[in-house]
């Protein structure tokens, strides 16, 4: 295997703007990608993956490459050195800044560091200890590990324009291949990452891109056609959508969100997926929830969390969560808990659902709201805790309440 260059030289530029200036992976590899028109689906594959590597694995191989915690370009060029050593890549003789990688002692350093979760999983001490209070060691240990593991790209056949069988045939006429996923009504799995959004079926609105976890949640809050039904934390719809699908487009789903660009891309995307019920609803002030007290038969509180459960996806939150933002998003889900269970009817019911493995974002979170003096009208019918060492998947929470 060959290396190219230019191809490295963005993978630095990336990291560097990822590790120095605050930017997401997402939004940088996005940017990268535009740099060179001429680069084919394996260039923008190799600058994709390594720069989610890096991130990934940047306090392994900033160890490896005794960069400590200091980002500058000499550095990043020695911590993708250790990379591509560890990837079976031969090194190019000419390139001068990794002319003095010390390649053989690279592999018994990684060998060594393997033995030390925090340097061999590669995350800050603090998050290492919260997880271990959280869930015991052995369980954040297999945690860890499996959310240190690049996520499969799973669909979402969208039923009110196609069904999954169909969409799979579609997608393989496009030359992409997938298999369905037996305990996941409408999802398809890619046999190999694949562009997607590029495809004549997604330009048609024929599925999304949604984790095989996050496509339980909608089917949690048990919806039926004809529903009035509140998803209070919308933001672009990645639920709103799927509750659109089950309900065949009948009945109203009332979108909300504190963000109004989160609700402008959601009305594009519903327009694409053929989604006529949604109807945007910015939270620009406490009426607009007050509106509709008692009014909802079902509310969905996909709430604001840590993003622990999706650290496949954004491994980049490793580096840029700290403990004081989970402090504070754990008093705003509590907030959110008190404040928009009073959308539900009489009878009416509620998902809380979380993309965290945290218990005190989740399980801690219902049981204190139940306690509480608005949620004594309350009962807690089931939730699902979901770990991405037992699923595979994106790690998740959710818990159905029934309004007295
Ligand atoms: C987990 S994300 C929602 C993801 C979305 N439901 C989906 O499936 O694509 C949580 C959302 O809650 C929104 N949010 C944060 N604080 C909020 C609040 N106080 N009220 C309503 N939404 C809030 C955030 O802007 C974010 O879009």
């Amino acid at each position: 295997m060959r290396l190219h260059r230019n191809l490295v030289l963005a993978v630095i530029d990336g990291l560097f703007n990822i590790f120095n200036n605050g930017e997401y992976a997402s939004k940088e590899v996005e940017k990268l990608l535009k740099r060179d028109k001429r680069w084919g689906a394996r260039d923008r594959a190799f600058i994709a993956e390594t720069v989610y590597d890096i991130v990934r694995w940047r306090r392994l191989y900033a160890h490896i490459a005794e960069a400590g915690n200091h980002f500058d370009r000499p550095n990043l060029w020695k911590m993708f050195a250790v990379w591509a050593v560890l990837r079976g890549y031969q090194l190019p003789t000419g390139w001068k800044q990794i002319q003095s990688t010390p390649e053989r002692r690279i592999k018994g350093k990684f060998d060594e560091a393997k033995k030390d979760r925090r340097i061999g999983q590669s995350i800050p001490d603090w998050l290492d200890e919260l997880g271990v209070s959280e869930l015991g060691e052995k369980k954040w240990t297999e945690e860890i590990t499996a959310l240190n593991q690049q996520a499969e790209v799973v669909l979402r056949a969208n039923t009110l324009k196609t069904s999954r069988a169909l969409l799979q045939k579609q997608l393989r006429e496009e030359g992409i291949e997938s298999f369905p996923l037996k305990k996941y009504t409408n999802a398809l799995q890619l046999k190999e990452r694949a562009n997607v959004f590029t495809t004549e079926a997604f330009k048609n609105g024929l599925f999304e891109v949604q984790d095989a976890s996050s496509q339980l949640v909608a089917e949690f809050l048990q919806v039926q056609p004809g529903m009035r039904v509140v998803d209070a934390c919308a933001g672009a719809g990645g639920k709103s959508l799927h509750l659109a699908a089950l309900m065949e487009n009948k009945g109203q789903i009332i979108a909300m969100d504190i963000y109004a660009n989160k609700l402008k891309e959601l009305k594009r995307r519903a327009k694409r997926n053929g989604a006529h019920n949604i109807e945007p609803r910015h939270i620009d002030s406490t009426k607009v929830i007050k509106k509709l007290h008692e009014k909802a038969d079902r509310v969905l509180i996909d709430a604001p969390c840590s993003g622990l459960g999706v650290l496949k996806r954004n491994p980049d939150a490793k580096w840029k969560l700290e403990s004081s933002f989970i402090d504070n998003i754990k008093k705003t889900q509590q907030e959110i808990l008190q404040q928009y269970s009073k959308m539900v009817k009489p009878g009416g019911k509620m998902v809380y659902a979380t993309c965290s493995i945290l218990p005190s974002e989740n399980q801690e979170q219902v049981n204190e709201f139940l306690a509480s003096e608005f949620g004594k009208d309350f009962t807690f019918v089931k939730d699902r805790k979901i770990l991405a060492s037992k699923s595979g998947y994106d790690g998740f929470y959710m818990a159905l309440l029934k309004k007295k």
